[in-house]
């Protein structure tokens, strides 16, 4: 049935700019502008190479500028463009030290945009550049991002532990020294959650006597055992973090770049890593311990729709978005001069390269947005053997 209230002038503009963020062309101008200042960024940070055993704290603090300067652009997309508005529920005693210390994050994988997220509150609280994750090493070789991430000394696995364990504790002891404060993402599931996981995860459970979890895979507990003993000293804290979206959401990138408002619920809790045992069996009990903690967690908050504690809405900070419009206008000038000559020029051969080289870039970053989805998820942790 068809209201009979007249919109207003006000819900006309906001229909007119919603519907232009849904429109093809201002995506293809985004990723544009994301491909093109990203392949800058990777080509500004060969060109560090040289400094790196010159003055390697200074190569370091490059790098992490450039890696803001092209993150930044998708927190940007986040808070500015779909106009999602991170929640965050913490001590406030703790939310003084954030960003002040480096710390190992301890995150759910159950949503395509966690890492969103994460980057989000890193910008929030100062650590964007130099955040850090243990990652897969498919992820590496991601255009533009991944080899971004090569040079802030990301760490790669394979997920195969004989042959990652060597590569790892000397990537996580580079870490000692690094002139950054930086967060240190772990999630322990270690891929993220489907149904199918998640059963199999549950089995691996019951042969082992553990509780089982609703929300969560069981975690594997190597990982996060070898950070710990290997950043002692160099790491303050563990950040529990248990992050969830009101109303049942389940947010996409695409969503987000058409625009779509997420409403993304972080719950953190501060634990100093002094109290973490030292000893492998002690830590994997500590850590299965910590996934019940958050598993209820997530059901308490799946029946009252919030977190324990004080909760508080960040403000979101205007560099990111200074960032991104300045990358916008640098790249559409030439963009546009471009368009300009070919419209004059008439050449069915330029005006074919030209939609070849758009469409290259909407399926480029397409295929991109394609590694975040969990339809596409690997087959790890199916079978039960599958490591
Ligand atoms: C104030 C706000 C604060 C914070 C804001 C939040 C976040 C911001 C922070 C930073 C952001 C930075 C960057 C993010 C950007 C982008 C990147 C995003 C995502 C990428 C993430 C990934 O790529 S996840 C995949 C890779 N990572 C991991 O795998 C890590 C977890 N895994 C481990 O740590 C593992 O231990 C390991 C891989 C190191 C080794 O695994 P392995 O299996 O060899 O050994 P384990 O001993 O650990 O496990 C074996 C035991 O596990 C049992 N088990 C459990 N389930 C299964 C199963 N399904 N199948 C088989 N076996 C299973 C198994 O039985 C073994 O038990 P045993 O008793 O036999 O040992
Ligand atoms: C202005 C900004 C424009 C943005 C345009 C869109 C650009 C596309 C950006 C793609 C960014 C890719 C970041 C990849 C991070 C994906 C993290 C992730 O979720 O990895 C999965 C692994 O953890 C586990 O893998 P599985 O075993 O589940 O398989």
């Amino acid at each position: 049935m068809s209201s009979h209230f007249p919109i207003s002038a006000e819900e006309g503009k906001m229909g007119l700019v919603q519907w232009l963020k849904g429109q093809f062309l201002c995506h293809l101008v985004i990723c544009y502008g994301f491909l093109v200042s990203g392949l800058l960024v990777n080509l500004l940070q060969i060109c560090t190479l040289p400094l790196w055993p010159i003055n390697k704290q200074l190569a370091r603090r490059i790098n992490c500028k450039l890696g803001y300067c092209l993150t930044s652009q998708s927190v940007a997309l986040l808070e500015w463009w779909s106009g999602t508005e991170v929640v965050l529920y913490t001590d406030p005693e703790n939310y003084r030290l954030y960003g002040k210390e480096n710390a190992i994050v301890v995150l759910n994988h159950n949503f395509e945009i966690d890492f969103l997220c994460g980057w989000t509150f890193c910008d929030i609280f100062g650590v964007l550049g130099a955040s850090k994750c243990l990652a897969k090493k498919e992820l590496s070789y991601l255009p533009v991002i991944g080899w971004m991430w090569y040079f802030l000394e990301m760490v790669f696995i394979k997920r195969k532990w004989e042959e990652d364990k060597r590569n790892f504790v000397q990537s996580l002891q580079n870490l000692r020294d690094y002139p950054e404060n930086f967060w240190f993402l772990l999630h322990c599931e270690g891929t993220r959650f489907t149904e199918e996981k998640h059963q199999v995860s549950m089995e691996v459970a019951e042969k082992k006597g553990l509780p089982k979890l609703k929300h969560h895979l069981l975690p594997r507990t190597k990982g996060f055992w070898v950070a710990v003993q290997n950043l002692r000293g160099t790491v303050a804290a563990v950040y529990c973090c248990t992050l969830n979206f009101r109303n049942n959401e389940t947010p996409t990138l695409l969503g987000v770049l058409n625009g779509e408002k997420y409403h993304p619920d972080l719950y953190v809790r501060r634990i100093p890593l002094e109290s973490i045992p030292e000893d492998e069996a002690e830590c994997s009990a500590w850590l299965h311990k910590l996934y019940q903690e958050k598993d209820k967690f997530q059901e308490d908050y799946s029946q009252t729709g919030c977190f324990p504690g004080p909760k508080v809405t960040p403000p979101r900070r205007s560099w990111a978005l200074i960032n991104w419009l300045g990358w916008t206008c640098l790249l559409l000038y030439p963009l546009c001069l471009l368009l300009v000559q070919l419209v004059k020029s008439g050449s069915i051969l330029t005006i074919l390269a030209t939609v070849g080289f758009c469409a290259a870039v909407s399926v480029g970053v397409r295929w991109m947005i394609g590694q975040t989805e969990i339809k596409r998820s690997s087959s790890y942790g199916v079978p039960l053997n599958n490591k």
